[in-house]
């Protein structure tokens, strides 16, 4: 449940017992949430460049867009509570410290310096994404796109990104058969699939380690893709009896021109980080000893470039392709709601549990 109107009559009360001044930046962002949650999106002409108090202050409310009232009052109580607890406990103020934003059991979301992180969190399972995931994703993505975030990183935890698909997945057949199980599974894919094509801010995936199947795919959604040198990029379809999805169908051949999309899709080629790299599936390899370091140095830098800019630069580029991939997702989706239920696709799901054929 989101903040009350008391919790933010609180929150209020609280930021004029701050023992600590929480500096300018704060007050800044204090003021431009209270403003979207009193009144909504910035209404007001913005200020002349002479009259630098109220531009600032116009601008903070500004950078906001259209952050539902609900949200901002959230963020706004998040913050201060944030503030009231570093001033109570340390005099060391940590001005936005890893505030979690929701719970998931699947996922961990943070937010810090201006980026929100989704790190996949099953890592003894190798972050394969079960239906819960997907679902929890998609959430996190919504929470994301509506927050006051510059940039949103989805990342696994653990050694590796993630393994694909969570092959239990095809396991729990409801009572009203396979057929409904695959259907019900294709409108998911879509919607999973849906919710990075139509992703409003810049989405970097830092690519801890091997990725899988629809982890690799959905990249091409991606704005940035950062790998370690340990990650490895692969989309066995074939061998498991499917086709692929994530638009990769479009966005592969897009990339890396249709031999090596085939390579991949068609024939299963796994490609190390450097090939990625060499392919345009990657936009940066780091060597792995640094790669955390070197890569959030880089995203807090960033996420300090202002944020509407980014965002509308990121809409003018995707909005061009965003028919063309929902109508690609449409038909993915479809055809592999038909290939689930072949001999083809169950005998390579049954090899995986019997004899833990690996990929
Ligand atoms: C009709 C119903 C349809 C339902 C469909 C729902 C929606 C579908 C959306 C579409 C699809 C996507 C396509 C894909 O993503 S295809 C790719 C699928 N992924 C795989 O096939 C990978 C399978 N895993 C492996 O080959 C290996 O585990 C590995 C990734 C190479 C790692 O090997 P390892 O030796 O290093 O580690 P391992 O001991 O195997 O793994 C540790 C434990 O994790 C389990 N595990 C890993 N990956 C998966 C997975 N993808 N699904 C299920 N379980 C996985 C592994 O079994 C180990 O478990 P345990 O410790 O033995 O219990």
């Amino acid at each position: 449940m989101g903040a009350s109107q008391k919790d933010f009559e609180n929150a209020m009360n609280q930021v004029k017992l701050l023992k600590e001044d929480p500096g300018n930046e704060v007050k800044l962002k204090l003021y431009a949430l209270y403003k979207q949650a009193t009144e909504g999106p910035c209404n007001t002409p913005k200020p002349g460049v002479f009259d630098l108090i109220n531009k600032a202050k116009w601008e903070a409310w500004n950078a906001l867009g259209s952050l539902p009232k609900e949200t901002a009052r959230q963020n706004y109580v998040d913050l201060v509570s944030g503030l009231s607890s570093s001033s109570d406990s340390s005099s060391q103020a940590k001005p936005e410290a890893d505030r979690k934003q929701a719970e998931y059991e699947t996922v961990v979301m943070t937010s810090e310096d201006g980026i929100t992180k989704i790190m996949l969190n099953r890592p003894a399972k190798k972050n394969a994404l079960t239906e819960q995931m997907y679902q929890e994703i998609m959430l996190a993505l919504e929470a994301a796109s509506k927050d006051d975030s510059t940039i949103t990183v989805l990342t696994g935890n653990g050694d590796y990104y993630s393994s694909g698909n969570d092959l239990t997945n095809f396991t729990n057949i409801p009572p009203e058969g396979v057929e409904a199980k695959a259907k019900n599974s294709a409108i998911l894919l879509r919607n999973f699939v849906g919710s990075f094509i139509d992703f409003p801010k810049p989405l970097v995936a830092v690519v801890n380690g091997p990725a899988v199947g629809i982890s690799v795919t959905v990249l091409g959604l991606f704005d940035l893709v950062y790998a370690t040198d340990r990650a490895t990029f692969h989309t066995p379809f074939s061998h498991l009896g499917q086709t692929p999805e994530g638009c990769s169908s479009y966005t592969f051949p897009k990339i890396m021109g249709p031999a090596k999309a085939a390579e991949m899709l068609i024939f299963g080629k796994k490609l190390t980080a450097g090939e990625a790299y060499a392919q345009g599936l990657v936009t940066e390899v780091f060597p792995d000893s640094t790669f955390q370091k070197e890569v959030w140095t880089r995203l807090k830098a960033y996420s300090k470039l202002p944020q509407n800019a980014l965002r509308i630069s990121k809409q003018i580029i995707r909005s061009q392709e965003k028919e063309k991939l929902h109508a690609v997702n449409a038909k993915e989706s479809s055809i592999l709601q038909e290939r689930w239920l072949s001999s083809e696709c169950m005998n390579a799901i049954m090899n995986f549990f019997s004899q833990k054929a690996k990929l």
